[in-house]
């Protein structure tokens, strides 16, 4: 194996010097002795550097392994080997397999400490690293300022682990940075405010850690994903111009002013003006005044307007919950009006905890273990403001703003003939049950008319939008993003599969508007297990067809209808044609490139990889249900083709 393949040749320098060497007096031994001395110097500074590369990595793998390297992820990390050539786990090189350019060692068991200057002070693997992965590891320390050697970093996601100190300001040398992800660690300290300098920054996710102090003057446009919640955040949030909600910036409890519903104290709304206005005098002061005013009142006017036009596009809780499906019609009323017409009484609704609601379960909002809503009340529900989200073939979907800023999701399944106890036990059943990419229910309220869920409302929408719609983040989808998402469903309806196989409990209803992207983009799977009767597919004709096997060969066709989906971009039903249908009728006439979205034709993107991945919807989407794959099997085979896709040398992450 060469050991002369991580770094470029240096050819270029050598014909220089020879044709120099020709020109001159020489005679020709002298040429070719001083040309060998060039060679071997030569050869022998690339050797050097190369091993430097393999020292920095091998030595950055060990801390965070506690020196046990040599037990199994990273078993080929050696230094007799070539990075690239021999294909170290997590390393991908670049696309002339001769430097390093991301390292996805994420979700490695690591649980040692992180040592940045390991790779930051090899300047050579510096140089050339674009992306660094350490997410969901146990990995402690922190980061210390040798980080700014790192220049090239475009993505750096350390989510997920055990990571404290302060954040470096040198973290702000890092000019190339798009995506930075520090949530869920145990960061203290504060957030540099230098790092609203880096302009190409679109993603930042420091949620769930200690960090204190005020909150940089971003350039909240230029954000996708921002996120600062729960932390110890303190003083006025600057100036997010809509762009994002209080969502962003709740559990912070010194945080004030808009998005969030608690007003600054004056003092500070002053320091905040003083600080952005710089010098204004107070003549600019009162003209400011009567613009604001004026500004104010034609708001109201317009606000009112609008309002009147929203009256009866808006439901609030009450009629959502009692009286929504009987006539279709969407109507609002006050919270006065929140007596129900139909189903309940105010009696029935009380909150209970899952320990002492057995008496009360059809008459009662029963909290999951999710301590998000510890306080939630049924009460809450009625009061709040709700807005239609879809109303599908199982029931009624509502968003509902809860009074702590946070918005929820309520689901009114309709037509489930399911008893109480047996809905109950079902819920206690899924929320027993814990993965990264599935939605868990925060509550649930049940009695012989009603079945409600209560879901946490995610931001960015469903997968369906997202290949479909017109979001910004349409636009990055894709194919190494699209590889990613379905491995990452696949896993977790493995995961779900088998935990629940021997219950019977299948999705029942997977399609790509019940896969919702989180705050991270990572897809969640959401309303598992309400599996509701369909006269019309497959043999299913009341809810227990839907369990046995069948029900969960129904997920794996669900499953491959959406990968079809990834792979051409096209609506399930458009235009009277059936995707499933089509593509294999085009796949029949040996046309099948033609499948696939232009869009990934035209970033390039593996045709290989494409065909192997629709090789495995086309399984998924087989007529007999027996013939289908498992989820485990699905899972394996999408994690294979991932495999393959992260060692390719086509990549659009590539700087
Ligand atoms: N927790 C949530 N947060 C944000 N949006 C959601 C959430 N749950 C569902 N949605 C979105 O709300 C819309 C309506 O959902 P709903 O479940 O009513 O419709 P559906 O999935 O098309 O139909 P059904 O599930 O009844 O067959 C969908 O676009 C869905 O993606």
């Amino acid at each position: 194996m060469s050991t002369s393949s991580i770094f470029p040749k240096k050819t270029h320098t050598l014909d220089l010097f020879l044709s120099k060497l020709r020109s001159s007096r020489m005679n020709k031994t002298t040429i070719w002795v001083v040309f060998l001395i060039s060679v071997f110097l030569i050869l022998q500074k690339t050797s050097s550097v190369e091993d430097e590369v393999k020292s920095s990595l091998i030595n950055f793998i060990a801390k965070l392994t506690n020196n046990n390297i040599q037990d199994g992820l990273f078993l080929a990390w050696k230094s007799s080997s070539d990075p690239c050539q021999a294909r170290w786990q997590g390393v991908v090189c670049d696309t002339q397999n001769k430097s390093v350019r991301k390292l996805f060692l994420n979700s490695s068991n690591l649980t040692g400490e992180l040592d940045i200057g390991l790779l930051c002070n090899s300047k050579p693997l510096a140089d050339s690293l674009s992306i660094l992965h350490l997410e969901n590891n146990k990995i402690s320390g922190a980061i210390s300022i040798e980080i700014a050697n790192c220049r090239q970093l475009t993505h750096l996601h350390l989510r997920g682990n055990q990571l404290s100190g302060s954040l470096p300001s040198s973290l702000a040398m890092l000019i190339n940075l798009k995506q930075l992800d520090i949530s869920n660690n145990k960061f203290t300290g504060t957030l540099p405010a230098e790092l609203s300098r880096i302009s190409g920054l679109t993603v930042l996710l420091a949620q769930n850690n200690q960090i204190t102090g005020e909150i940089p003057k971003f350039d909240f446009f230029n954000f996708e994903l921002f996120d600062v919640s729960n932390n110890n955040f303190r003083g006025p949030i600057p100036d997010v111009g809509g762009h994002f909600l209080a969502r962003s910036f709740l559990g912070n409890p010194e945080l004030c002013g808009d998005p969030l519903p608690n007003k600054c104290p004056s003092s500070l709304e002053d320091n905040k003006q003083e600080k952005s206005k710089g010098t204004s005098t107070s003549q600019i002061l009162m003209f400011t005044g009567y613009l604001v005013l004026g500004l104010a009142c034609l708001f109201l006017i317009i606000f009112w307007i609008y309002k009147r036009k929203k009256r009866n596009e808006i439901v609030d809780g009450a009629n959502k919950v009692a009286a929504v499906d009987n006539d279709y019609s969407i109507k609002r009323t006050t919270a006065a009006s929140m007596e129900y017409n139909s189903g309940f009484s105010r009696s029935e609704i009380s909150a209970a905890s899952v320990d002492d609601h057995s008496t009360l379960v059809s008459s009662s909002l029963i909290l999951l273990t999710n301590p998000m809503v510890n306080e939630l009340k049924f009460e809450d529900l009625l009061r709040a403001p709700a807005e239609l989200l879809g109303r599908g073939k199982y029931g009624s979907l509502y968003k509902v703003a809860y009074e702590n800023g946070m918005n929820l999701v309520v689901k009114r399944i309709k037509d489930w003939t399911i008893s109480s106890d047996d809905f109950k036990r079902r819920m206690e059943r899924l929320d027993g049950l814990k993965h990264p990419n599935v939605l868990k229910a925060l509550a649930f309220y049940c009695s012989q008319q009603e079945k409600l869920l209560v879901y946490e409302y995610q931001y960015n929408g469903s997968l369906l939008k997202l290949l479909h719609g017109t979001s910004q983040m349409a636009k990055v989808f894709d194919w190494t993003s699209r590889i990613e998402v379905a491995v990452r469903m696949s896993e977790a309806l493995a995961y779900m599969h088998q935990e629940l196989g021997g219950d019977g409990i299948a999705h029942g209803n997977l399609k790509s508007s019940n896969i919702l992207l989180n705050l991270n983009m990572e897809p969640c799977i959401s309303e598992y297990g309400l599996m509701v009767v369909d006269h019309h597919e497959e043999s299913s004709s009341s809810l227990d067809n839907l369990t046995g096997s069948s029900a969960f060969k129904k997920d794996v066709y669900g499953f491959g209808v959406i990968l079809l989906e990834l792979l051409t971009g096209k609506l399930v039903h458009q235009n009277g044609i059936d995707l499933t249908e089509w593509v294999n009728s085009v796949v029949r006439e040996e046309w099948t490139v033609e499948v696939f979205d232009r869009s990934l034709i035209s970033e390039c993107a593996s045709e290989e990889r494409m065909v192997n991945l629709l090789q495995v919807a086309l399984k998924c989407v087989n007529q007999s249900p027996e013939a289908r794959p498992s989820m485990n099997q699905v899972a394996a085979m999408l994690n294979t083709i991932k495999e393959e896709e992260e060692r390719s040398t086509i990549s659009v992450y590539e700087p």
